[in-house]
């Protein structure tokens, strides 16, 4: 596993984090975006503009003798980022690790937006649900969905700890990646993401209902995204925390701000607590007086989605047999 680091020393420790992970699509290698937050394996193609393809490794088919087209099959994908990305699809042999997946949808970017250019990946492999793949006419599986039959336990689990290299085990859990016992909360599929109940938090040690809200772990987004009563209650406890229309979210004064620490209830029991410190994404402006928070809002709905910054504290488990999602500590 990959991580890309960004160059410049804050001022405030922050992270600026690519999770990239290496991985053979019929003997090319190319450093895909790991996302448990979408069903799509998709890869940079050829027909992408120059510009585009600069500084990228870039898959060719014609290259690959186990390639075959999937004639007439298309994708197109849209993020809540306002990213997304579109094209063509093939089959093709996909090993990552020791596993191999024989015939498994690669789909080829003819479009992608400007913020997939900038970022240091080459594609993106969808850990998701199959349910929410987005081929048509005929919806394709996810490289896990394929390959959890051949795996010792049909489960995955994302190691990714702040400003260190990270790893993804598959069909095993390593236990030089976590500390205690994992606790289990139900998954619910329905919305074909790895999504559990969330129905309180707690900030500066108070208790905060959240009736019917549910978490969705999802490894490719990088903040942790939740409703706005629960975003509110959190900045409160931070003295000169303002929700900046112009720095894009809220802000807080880098220097002699202690964030908070705060704890999310995954399923019915647990609370997963995610330290203050790793609270802190990184400095809003170039002057480094403002601090962009690592909890921001989702904007409407009742779905909280714990990206990056949960996983920086917990060893997160994705088992099928279940389906259920384990959290240790790291
Ligand atoms: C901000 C990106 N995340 C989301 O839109 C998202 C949401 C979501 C829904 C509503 C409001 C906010 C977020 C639910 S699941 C979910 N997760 C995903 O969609 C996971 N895939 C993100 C891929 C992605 C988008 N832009 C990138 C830039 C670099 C690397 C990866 C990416």
């Amino acid at each position: 596993l990959k991580k890309r680091q960004d160059t410049s020393t804050p001022a405030v420790p922050y992270q600026q984090v690519e999770y990239l992970v290496n991985i053979a699509v019929a003997g090319q290698k190319l450093n895909l975006d790991f996302d448990t937050g979408s069903a799509d394996l998709w890869v940079f193609s050829d027909s992408l503009p120059a510009s585009s393809k600069k500084g990228h490794n870039i898959y060719t088919p014609s290259s690959s003798p186990s390639y075959k087209v999937l004639s007439g099959h298309k994708w197109s994908i849209a993020y809540a980022d306002g990213s997304g990305a579109s094209g063509t699809v093939g089959t093709d042999t996909v090993t990552i690790g020791g596993t191999s997946v024989t015939n498994q949808a690669v789909e080829l970017a003819d479009r992608i937006s400007s913020s997939f250019v900038t970022d240091g990946l080459d594609g993106l492999l969808g850990l998701s649900f199959s349910s929410i793949n987005t081929v048509k006419p005929t919806q394709q599986k996810t490289w896990f969905d394929n390959a959890k039959a051949s795996l010792s336990s049909p489960l995955f689990a994302a190691y990714l700890p702040f400003n260190a290299n990270g790893a993804y085990d598959f069909g095993y859990l390593d236990s030089a990646h976590y500390s205690g016992t994992p606790v289990y909360a139900p998954v619910d599929d329905t919305n074909g993401f790895w999504e559990v109940a969330s129905t309180s938090y707690k900030v500066g040690g108070t208790t905060h209902s959240l009736p019917g809200n549910t978490g969705i772990l999802d490894t490719g987004t990088t903040l942790a995204l939740m409703v706005d009563s629960a975003v509110s209650a959190y900045y409160a406890q931070v003295s000169g925390a303002v929700n900046s229309r112009s720095l894009g979210g809220w802000v807080f004064p880098c220097k002699g701000t202690t964030l908070p620490d705060l704890s999310v209830r995954l399923g019915p029991t647990n609370y997963a607590t995610i330290p203050g410190k790793l609270l802190n994404f990184q400095p809003a402006d170039a002057s480094g007086t403002q601090c962009y928070g690592g909890l921001q809002s989702v904007g409407g709905g009742t779905m909280n989605v714990y990206g990056d910054v949960f996983f920086n504290a917990f060893y997160g488990i994705f088992d099928a047999n279940g389906p259920r999602f384990g959290f240790a500590p790291l």
